[in-house]
This record gives C-alpha cells, sequence and structure tokens, in this order.
C-alpha cells in the first residue's frame, strides 16, 4: 500500500464509524441548512495570483508542523494578509484536523473556507457543507473516475466548488473530462511524498484557459509564487510555509504583494 492508500483506508474507517452513528439523512438536513455557499470562482478569478492559506497542524511527510491552539486566530491572520480562501486540512489522522477546525475557521472569516480531505463520498460532501465549506478539495488519484463526476456533480448541486487535484498529466486529462473548473496541480506525490515544483510548469499549458489553475505545494515565499505564476497560476495554495511563519498575516500579505505583480505579465501567456 503507498502513503495515498493508507490514508484513504484511514479515512473511511473513520468514516464508517461517522456513518454508524451520524444517518445520511441527517447530515444532508444539515448541509440544506447551512448559510449558502460563497462564489470561490468569482474569487479565484480576480485579477492576480490569488493565495490559498492552509490551517494545517502536521503533515505524514514532515509530522508536527505548528502548534496552533487557535485555527480561528490563525485563519484571522490569513485573511487580514489578504487570503482569497482558507483551506482548513480536516483529516484527523495523518493531519491532525477535524471538522471543529472547518467550523471555526468558518465562524470568524469572510472569504471562502477550502474543506481540505481526502473524499471519497457523497456522505462527506453534506458533512463540509454542513460545516461550512464553500469549496472541497476531490483528489483525482484517490477515486475512480465514475465515482470522481459523481462527487463533483454533488458538490455543484450543493453550490459550492471543486478544487480537483492532479499530480500527472493522465490525471489533468480526466480532471478535465469530469468537467473540473478549477484544478490544482499537487507538486506533492502523494503515493511517495516526494515534491517537485516542476510538474505544475509540464501540466498547466495543457489546460484550458477558463479552468482556474492552482499550483498546490512546496511554495516557502514569493519567489515560488512568482515561479508559478510565470507558469501559469492562477493561485497558489500553500500550508506549512505559513503554519511556520512568525507573522502569518505578514507572510500572506507578502505572498499577495508578490502575485499582484507578478514579474511575467498575464497577458502573455
Ligand atoms: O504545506 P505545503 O507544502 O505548502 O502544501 C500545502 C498543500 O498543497 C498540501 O497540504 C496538500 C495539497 N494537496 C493535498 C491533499 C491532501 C493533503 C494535503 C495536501
Amino acid at each position: 500500500m503507498n502513503v495515498l492508500d493508507e490514508i484513504v483506508a484511514g479515512v473511511r474507517a473513520d468514516l464508517a464509524a461517522r456513518e454508524g452513528v451520524t444517518p445520511f439523512d441527517e447530515v444532508k438536513a444539515a448541509a440544506q441548512a447551512a448559510r449558502p455557499a460563497l462564489d470561490a470562482l468569482a474569487a479565484l478569478r480576480a485579477p492576480g495570483v490569488g493565495v490559498i492559506a492552509e490551517v494545517k497542524r502536521r503533515s505524514p511527510s514532515k509530522g508536527d508542523l505548528a502548534d496552533i491552539a487557535d485555527p480561528a486566530e490563525l485563519a484571522r491572520q490569513y485573511a487580514a494578509g489578504g487570503a482569497r480562501v482558507i483551506s482548513v486540512l480536516t483529516e484527523r489522522r495523518r493531519f491532525g484536523g477535524s471538522h471543529a477546525d472547518l467550523t471555526a475557521v468558518k465562524a470568524v472569516v469572510d472569504v471562502p473556507v477550502l474543506c481540505k480531505d481526502f473524499i471519497v463520498s457523497s456522505y462527506q460532501v453534506h458533512e463540509a457543507r454542513a460545516h461550512g465549506a464553500d469549496v472541497v478539495l476531490l483528489i483525482v488519484a484517490a477515486l475512480e473516475q465514475n465515482v470522481l463526476v459523481g462527487l463533483l456533480e454533488r458538490v455543484e448541486s450543493l453550490g459550492m466548488t471543486a478544487l480537483v487535484e492532479v499530480h500527472t498529466e493522465a490525471e489533468a486529462d480526466r480532471a478535465m473530462a469530469a468537467g473540473a473548473s478549477v484544478i490544482g496541480v499537487n507538486a506533492r506525490d502523494l503515493t511517495t511524498l516526494e515534491v517537485d515544483r516542476s510538474s505544475f510548469e509540464k501540466i498547466a499549458p495543457g489546460l484550458p484557459s477558463e479552468v482556474v489553475k492552482v499550483a498546490e505545494s512546496g511554495v516557502r515565499g514569493p519567489h515560488d509564487l512568482i515561479s508559478y505564476a510565470a507558469a501559469g497560476a492562477d493561485a497558489v495554495l500553500v500550508g506549512e510555509g505559513l503554519v511556520t511563519a512568525r507573522d502569518a498575516r505578514q507572510a500572506v500579505a507578502d505572498l499577495v504583494t508578490a502575485g499582484a505583480h507578478p514579474a511575467t505579465p498575464r497577458t502573455t501567456r
């Protein structure tokens, strides 16, 4: 079993336990009762390179990243720094997150919030909505094509946006075939945990211009944002570089500033 398979197996076990406690109908009702999802697509299409700032406690590759006592306060700092979207890693076993983190963040920020998890069933999509998610992550490598298509439809039917994550050109083809409007290229291969920042520049040129392109992982500072921007990124998703920053608001603001005037004019791509 590779790392992704192991994580998904744990996620499925936790999910089965929750399904035993809360019937799907209840989760659906809670999702229905939530305030309508915000339009993340519009936020990501605004001029300049957007910053998606992530609340990330730990990771399988690095272990504990930061002792985040108050995820809401961190999210406030991110929003004050100009983050377009705030991502909350909710996976429990390997990333130390929870739906409680998502709810806490959603309660204090006005920007769209992304539920970052390993979603394999529509139950989880409704749970995310019930906890305030405006955006959910769908990882192509973890999903059969028919499941991906079904989940994407489910996400959109609830008024949310899907960030469809790919790591290879073949996965990008599947994301496009499924009809994704936001595609994230993860520089990290989730089966080996290795980071290769060149994956974005290999895959992005093959994506249609109307697709919002997100470069995920490995952004250590403005220089990485600028090179992703030159390769066509509309937004970057940053976790470790922000949770380990001394001043999270300033770290986001520095990225936002770099993204407002990327060295390569976006009109010439
Ligand atoms: O901490 P980094 O290198 O800035 O990466 C953030 C984000 O891209 C990463 O957390 C991530 C991208 N895709 C994922 C899928 C599952 C879990 C985590 C992720």
